[in-house]
C-alpha cells in the first residue's frame, strides 16, 4: 500500500539503509573503556562517570539555568549537548563517558502528564494519577518520534559535538520509579499514594507499569538510532519496596525492558549496545535476581560490598551454591560487570577522606572491587548540588591512579 505513495519506497528504504548502517557502539570512539568494561573485559583502568555529572554543582549548568527554564534545558538539543559536555569539558581526561542532559520525568510527559521543576522543592504533577479511572487521562499510544524527539536530536548533536572523545550514554526511568512520582504528584518521604496504588489496585497497577516499561523500551531504542551507546535505566526507588513487593512491581518491568529492547533492536539489525541497572536500594536482598534481569552492567549503591557483589557475580557464573539458579551470564553472553558504588557524601569530606575512601573501594584487601575487569567507576546515587567541583576531581585522579595499579593483578593483595 505504502510503496504506492510518491517517493515513500525511496523513503522507506533510506530508513532501512540508515538502520542498517547503526554503528558498533564502540565505531569511531577514541575512548571505548567504559563499553569494554560493560562488556565483562579486563581494562587498563576502570572507566569512570558520574550519575548526574551534568548537575547543579557545576557553576557553568547554574549559568545556564539562570537563563532558561529546566525543560526548555531539555527540549532545546543546543542547551541539551552544551550541558552533557560542560563535565566532560572541565575534567578534560578523566571522565570516561557522556550522559544525554535529560530527565526520567519526561516519559511521563510524553504520556501526557504536566511536570513541573520548581526551584528548591524539584519535580512537581499538577494533576497527579489519584486513582485507576485516572489512567484514561494517559495518551493511548505514546509516537516517542513526536513526543520525544527533541532528546533524540540532543542526542544527534551531541554525538556531533563529542566527535568520539568518549561514549554518549542515553537513560530512562524504571517504570516502578516513574509510576510513584506519577501517583505522588513528585518526590515523597513514605510514598503512601504510590503504595496505596500497589496494595489496593495491584492489578491496574501493573498494568500501568507495563504500559510505561513498552514507553521505555521505545523510547531506548529511539535513543539507541540516535546515537545512544549505552543506556542506563534508573530504579531510584526500588529500595522503597519489600523484597516481594519489588520482584512483583518493579523486577518484572525492568526484564521486560532489557529483552525488549534487545529483541527490538536485533529485529531492526541495529547491535545492542550495553545495557546497565541501576535499582538503588534493592540490592541488598535482591541481587542475585537482579543480576540475572538481563543487563550487562549492574550499579551498586553503597550499602553493598563491592566484594561481595563481585562473589554473587563469581559463584552464580561458575554454578557456585550459594546462588546456583542465578545465572551471571547475561544474554550476550558474558559476565555481568559492576558499577559503583561511592557514598556521594565522601565528596563533602576533604581530600585525605576522599583518597581513602576510593582506596577502599577498589582495592580487593580491603574489600574493593579489585582489578579484575569488569568494572565502571560511579558514585552510589546522583553527586549532590553542594559538591565542591575540586573536590571530583582530587576523586576522579584517585580513581584513576588507584585503579591502574591495581589493574590486571588479580591477586596483587
Ligand atoms: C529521580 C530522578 C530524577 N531525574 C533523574 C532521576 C534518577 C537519578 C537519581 O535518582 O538521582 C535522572 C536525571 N536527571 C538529570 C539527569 C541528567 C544527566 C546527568 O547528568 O546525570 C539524569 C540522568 C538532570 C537533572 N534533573 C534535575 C536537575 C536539577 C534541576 C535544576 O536545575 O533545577 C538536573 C540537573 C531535577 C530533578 N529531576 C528529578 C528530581 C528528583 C529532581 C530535583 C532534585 C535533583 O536535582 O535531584 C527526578
Amino acid at each position: 500500500m505504502s510503496s504506492k505513495i510518491p517517493g515513500m519506497q525511496h523513503l522507506q528504504s533510506f530508513t532501512h539503509r540508515k538502520e542498517k548502517e547503526c554503528q558498533r557502539p564502540e565505531e569511531g570512539l577514541k575512548n571505548d573503556l567504559i563499553i569494554r568494561a560493560a562488556r565483562g573485559q579486563q581494562t587498563e583502568r576502570a572507566p569512570c562517570w558520574i550519575m548526574r555529572q551534568a548537575g547543579r554543582y557545576l557553576p557553568e549548568f547554574r549559568k545556564v539555568r539562570e537563563q532558561h527554564d529546566f525543560f526548555t534545558c531539555c527540549r532545546d538539543a543546543e542547551l541539551a549537548s552544551e550541558i552533557t559536555i560542560q563535565p566532560i569539558r572541565r575534567y578534560s581526561g578523566l571522565l570516561d563517558a557522556a550522559i544525554i542532559f535529560s530527565d526520567i520525568l519526561v516519559v511521563p510527559q510524553a504520556m501526557g502528564l504536566e511536570v513541573e521543576m520548581l526551584p528548591s522543592k524539584g519535580p512537581h504533577f499538577p494533576a497527579p494519577l489519584v486513582e485507576p479511572k485516572d489512567v484514561e487521562r494517559l495518551r493511548k499510544k505514546v509516537d516517542v518520534e513526536k513526543e520525544l524527539g527533541y532528546v533524540f536530536d540532543a542526542i544527534r548533536l551531541t554525538r556531533k559535538k563529542l566527535d568520539g572523545e568518549v561514549p554518549l550514554i542515553g537513560f530512562c526511568g524504571a517504570p516502578w520509579t516513574l509510576m510513584a512520582y506519577m501517583v505522588e504528584g513528585g518526590g515523597s518521604k513514605g510514598f503512601e499514594k504510590a503504595k496505596t496504588w500497589l496494595f489496593k489496585y495491584p492489578e491496574e497497577s501493573k498494568e500501568l507499569l507495563q504500559r510505561i516499561a513498552d514507553i521505555c523500551t521505545d523510547f531506548l531504542v529511539g535513543q539507541v538510532k540516535a546515537g545512544a551507546q549505552l543506556l542506563q535505566v534508573f530504579d531510584s526507588w526500588a529500595g522503597e519496596l519489600s523484597p516481594s513487593d519489588f520482584r512483583t512491581f518493579s523486577l518484572p518491568y525492568l526484564r521486560s525492558i532489557a529483552s525488549s529492547v534487545r529483541d527490538a533492536l536485533s529485529t531492526r539489525s541495529i547491535p545492542c549496545p550495553p545495557l546497565i541497572v541501576f535499582a538503588k536500594g534493592a540490592l541488598g536482598h535482591s541481587l542475585p535476581e537482579v543480576v540475572k534481569a538481563g543487563y550487562d552492567v549492574v550499579g551498586l549503591d553503597w550499602t553493598v560490598e563491592p566484594s561481595v557483589a563481585r562473589r554473587v557475580v563469581e559463584l552464580s557464573s561458575c554454578g557456585g551454591t550459594a546462588y546456583k539458579s542465578a545465572s551471571a551470564e547475561n544474554e550476550a553472553g558474558h559476565k555481568v560487570a559492576l558499577q559503583g558504588n561511592l557514598d556521594p557524601a565522601v565528596l563533602y569530606a576533604g581530600n585525605e577522606a576522599i583518597e581513602r575512601e576510593v582506596e577502599k573501594m577498589i582495592r580487593a584487601k580491603k574489600g574493593g572491587f579489585g582489578g579484575g575487569g569488569g568494572y565502571i567507576c560511579n558514585l552510589g546515587h546522583g553527586i549532590t548540588p553542594g559538591v565542591d567541583p575540586e573536590a571530583v576531581k582530587v576523586y576522579l585522579k584517585a580513581v584513576h591512579r588507584v585503579s591502574r595499579e591495581v589493574s590486571g593483578a588479580k591477586d596483587e593483595e
